[in-house]
């Protein structure tokens, strides 16, 4: 299949030109597998080519140095704002919202490293990741506008989007049988974009009820649909059900989540209601579903 690879149940696209070009074949096939896995699953993982090169390695090395900050420097960000995912919440959990913008991601490295150790590179690697998240939402809700004919739509969401990077750390204790599981749950971002070390521990749940596990790498992304995704769609797409399961012993598994919201309200398109498909969801707006 041109662009795509069916690996497992959870389809991969490769992200090559030829496929983030839209009007090309690869591009049209690219929409059909996005929107089926979408339907199916809530989630399929970008396999990005053009990732920057050293672009994993240093947002990583900024997500150790992060988690080595004494709790007193991390819990300076009293930015708690209510869970988009749900792992790791606690106060003091690093997160940047706004991670597009580079004067978010300067805030929060000097709020973390007041003293400044040459921390420019740090918040440049973390911005350049939010920018890298924010070009692949581009295509990916390009390609789910045109996969169901709401085009008209993608300008003034990705007008209103933003990003929230939560950066994740999970360690399994040495002596503990089985895994370190985190809780099931459905995100409430639009999107959200999981992305790691070579740990794995991420699981969503397959159409079929079945656990599959991510397989990391520098260049795969899980992409998966939230809840604000699921009432824009009037319940087409489903919310991705997923957790984290680490069974390696001793080893430290660090993960960033990015969250797309909308600063704004969600409105279903009326192309996907009719009379077959009464509308499901009221508009809301979506910073109050957060905290809903
Ligand atoms: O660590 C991960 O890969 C998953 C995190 C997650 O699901 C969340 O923060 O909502
Ligand atoms: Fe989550």
């Amino acid at each position: 299949m041109a662009g795509t690879k069916m690996a497992s149940k959870v389809p991969v696209i490769v992200f090559s030109e030829e496929c983030t070009k839209p009007g090309t074949s690869s591009w049209a096939e690219a929409c059909k597998v996005m929107a089926q896995a979408l339907e199916d699953h809530g989630c399929f993982i970008v396999d990005h080519p053009g990732v920057p090169l050293g672009l994993h390695d240093s947002v990583l090395s900024v997500t150790e140095n992060l988690f080595d900050l004494p709790p007193e420097t991390k819990i300076k960000n009293t930015n708690f704002k209510p869970p988009l995912g749900s792992v790791d919440t606690a106060p003091g959990s690093p997160l940047i919202d706004g991670i597009e913008k580079l004067q978010e991601c300067e805030k929060y490295t000097f709020l973390m490293w007041p003293s400044g150790n040459g921390h420019f590179w740090d918040y440049k690697a973390v911005h350049d990741y939010g920018k890298f998240i924010a070009e692949m939402e581009k295509v990916v809700f390009r390609m789910v506008c045109e996969s169901y004919g709401v085009e008209k739509y993608y300008d003034p969401y990705i007008d209103s989007s933003t990003y929230l990077l939560r950066f994740l750390k999970c360690k399994k204790p040495e002596g503990v049988e089985g895994s370190v599981n985190s809780i099931e749950h459905t995100d409430k971002s639009f999107l959200s974009y999981l992305h790691q070390n070579n740990i794995r521990g991420l699981e969503v749940r397959t159409k079929d009820g079945e656990w599959f596990t991510f397989n990391p790498s520098a260049s795969n992304f899980m992409v998966m649909a939230g809840e604000a995704c699921v009432a824009w769609s009037n319940g087409r797409i489903k919310a991705c059900d997923h957790g984290v399961a680490v069974k390696e012993e001793s080893q430290v598994r660090y993960s960033l989540g990015t969250f797309s919201y909308v600063t704004g309200m969600i409105e279903t398109p009326k192309e996907f209601i009719d009379e077959a498909h009464p509308q499901q969801y009221k508009s809301f707006n979506h910073i109050d579903l957060l905290s809903y």
